[in-house]
């Protein structure tokens, strides 16, 4: 699986995304190292900050699966540039998949970057700063 159809997953992901409110629909398709491919929506609710987003989804769905070795993410969102993930998401990709491994941050537009989890948070805090 190659980037291009990894980000095409994603787009039919987006698809189910559940943003009534925001309007802003973000899909994302994370794929294992043996080749599965987990897709994730954001689902947003009433009460705000309730809102998970799409990356979050997928890498929950994998873990909860037993997944935990990964190979590349790619996330889409209907933007100019391609998409940013939040902080938050940045966080959760820095925890549970492997710094070198390929984050492709895509639009509609068919621009994308591709740039590793490192690149994406630098100097993240993890496990290895909890204890010495
Ligand atoms: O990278 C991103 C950025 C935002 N969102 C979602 C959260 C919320 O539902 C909506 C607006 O922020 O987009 C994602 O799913 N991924
Ligand atoms: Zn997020």
């Amino acid at each position: 699986m190659d980037s291009h159809q990894l980000i095409e997953e994603a787009k039919r992901a987006r698809e189910f995304a559940y943003a009534p409110y925001s309007r802003f629909k973000v899909g994302a398709a994370l794929l294992t190292k043996d080749g599965k491919v987990y897709k994730g929506c954001n689902i947003e609710n009433a009460a705000y900050s309730m809102c998970n987003c799409a990356e979050r989804t997928a890498i929950y769905k994998a873990v909860s699966e037993g997944e935990n070795e990964f190979a590349a993410i790619a996330i889409v969102a209907d933007t100019k540039r391609p998409v940013s993930p939040c902080g938050a998401c940045r966080q959760v990709i820095a925890e549970l998949c492997p710094k070198n491994m390929k984050v492709i941050l895509a639009n509609l537009n068919g621009d994308y970057n591709e740039l590793t989890v490192e690149q994406l948070l630098p100097e993240a805090f993890t496990s290895e700063d909890l204890h010495e």
